[in-house]
């Protein structure tokens, strides 16, 4: 039975896990996806579509889409829903002036149907700079959220402090269920 259930657990593993990575423009959801891939920060320029790649951790695969947070890409992000597991939303910690902002797009984004049972995983991001807001204050954004599992992780996507963390949250979430 014993190994049985480790053989069942492996399969779930070792399948792939479809990650979207969301939040406005310069959050630093693109930063994160290579510091992720590569332990290393990347230059990057604002994202015009989207960027995809294999992360595996602890032998879990993740197939992580980073979707352009630009207001004017708001309207496209609907197409990455489906098929979705968890989603990874990703503030800047220091944009206090459209944390509002970041709350509005997530109600908008879990009313779709294929969102209706994904976790999220919040990155609260730059954790770094001076003055950046604390989880607590980002607390306001859950307010937004009704049936799905939820979880703070503050992080810095230049050192990479903070991710594998908001990761396991989610791999023992799924080991509990
Ligand atoms: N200080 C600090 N800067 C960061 C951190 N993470 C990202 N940045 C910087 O924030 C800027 C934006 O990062 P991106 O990863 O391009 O942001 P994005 O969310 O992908 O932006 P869009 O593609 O426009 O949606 C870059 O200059 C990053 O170097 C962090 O933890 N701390
Ligand atoms: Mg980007």
């Amino acid at each position: 039975m014993g190994q049985l259930m480790a053989k069942l657990m492996s399969i779930f593993w070792e399948r792939e896990h479809k990650v979207i990575v969301v939040g406005l423009d310069n959050a630093g959801k693109t930063t994160i996806l290579y510091q992720f891939l590569t332990n290393e920060v990347v230059h990057t320029r604002p994202t015009m579509g989207s960027n995809v790649e294999e992360i595996v951790l602890q032998k879990t695969h993740f197939l992580m889409w980073d979707i352009g947070g630009q207001e004017s890409l708001s309207s496209t992000w609907n197409t990455y829903y489906s098929n979705t597991e968890f989603i990874i939303l990703v503030i800047d910690s220091t944009d206090r002036d459209r944390l509002l902002t970041t709350r509005e797009e997530l109600y908008k984004m879990l009313a779709h149907e294929a969102l209706r049972d994904a976790p999220i995983l919040i990155f609260a991001n730059k954790q770094d700079m001076k003055d950046s807001m604390t989880i607590v204050e980002i607390q306001f954004l859950t307010s937004a959220i009704k049936d799905h599992p939820w979880h703070i992780q503050g992080c810095c996507a230049l050192t990479g402090e903070g991710l594998p963390a908001g990761l396991q949250w989610r791999q023992s979430q799924a080991t509990a269920s």
